[in-house]
């Protein structure tokens, strides 16, 4: 197979959802202006239709904090995929080819990450919580919005040079995404960028980031 072969997954027809696999290296892959033009169209039409499904509730889990709650979003199969088509949408807007690995960080982002591996023929490699995996791991404590935690993910699941793309339901101070980022970092991965269903914009956290970040959805929250 070519480098620059573009294969159309057979199971797409079955079930709606356009699935491209791209065989090209990260760095080579390129887009016309109309392909971005008409992939950010179908991208910002699923959004919209997604975002609805979101519930929002003040103070939780603490005073002074409004919680962007996404799990509704998977009680409703037109919602989920429609949030996962614009994920697909908004890596291929990159323009970086398929990432080698996908990152999902614990806990929602595992309900992203799995799926949207799958689709675009990555690898899915978790950032757990904490005590919950066996073997060599790298480990990063860091500050969220609403407390301090420990991640940890094992050193030998990213490859040195592997192009690492993280994805998380939400990004508000930053904290859990740099935290990633830095164990992404310490196994060797290049990273591609991040990606967040929701950035709660007034945090900047997106300052902590020294790589491309991309928000489906901005919450002036
Ligand atoms: O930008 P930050 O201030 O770091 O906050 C964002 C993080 O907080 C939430 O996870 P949480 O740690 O609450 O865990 P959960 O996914 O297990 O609910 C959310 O899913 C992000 O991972
Ligand atoms: N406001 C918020 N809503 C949902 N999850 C969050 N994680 C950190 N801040 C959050």
């Amino acid at each position: 197979m070519s480098n620059s072969t573009v294969v159309t997954d057979p199971a797409a027809d079955q079930n709606g959802s356009s699935r491209l696999k791209s065989d090209a290296p990260a760095s080579t892959s390129k887009l016309s202006s109309n392909e971005i033009e008409a992939i950010q169209r179908e991208r910002k039409e699923k959004t919209e239709y997604f975002r609805q499904a979101i519930s929002q509730t003040p103070d939780f889990p603490k005073p002074g904090i409004l919680f962007e709650d996404i799990f509704p979003i998977f009680t409703s199969p037109s919602h989920h995929e429609a949030l996962i088509r614009a994920y697909e949408l908004q890596i291929q807007e990159l323009g970086v080819g398929t990432p080698d690995v996908i990152v999902g960080l614990d806990a929602r982002g595992f309900l992203i990450g799995p799926t949207l591996a799958l689709r675009a023929g990555s690898k899915f490699v978790p950032v757990r919580k904490a005590g919950k995996l066996p073997g060599k791991l790298e480990t990063v404590t860091y500050e969220k919005e609403y407390g301090a935690d420990t991640f940890a993910i094992q050193t030998a699941s990213i490859k040195p040079s592997d192009k690492v793309l993280v994805v998380d339901d939400l990004i508000a101070t930053g904290g859990s995404a740099a935290a990633a980022g830095e164990l992404v970092k310490k196994c060797g991965g290049q990273l591609l960028g991040y990606v967040f269903i929701i950035e709660l914009v007034g945090l900047k956290g997106r300052d902590k980031l020294d790589a491309p970040v991309y928000t489906l959805i901005e919450s002036q929250a």
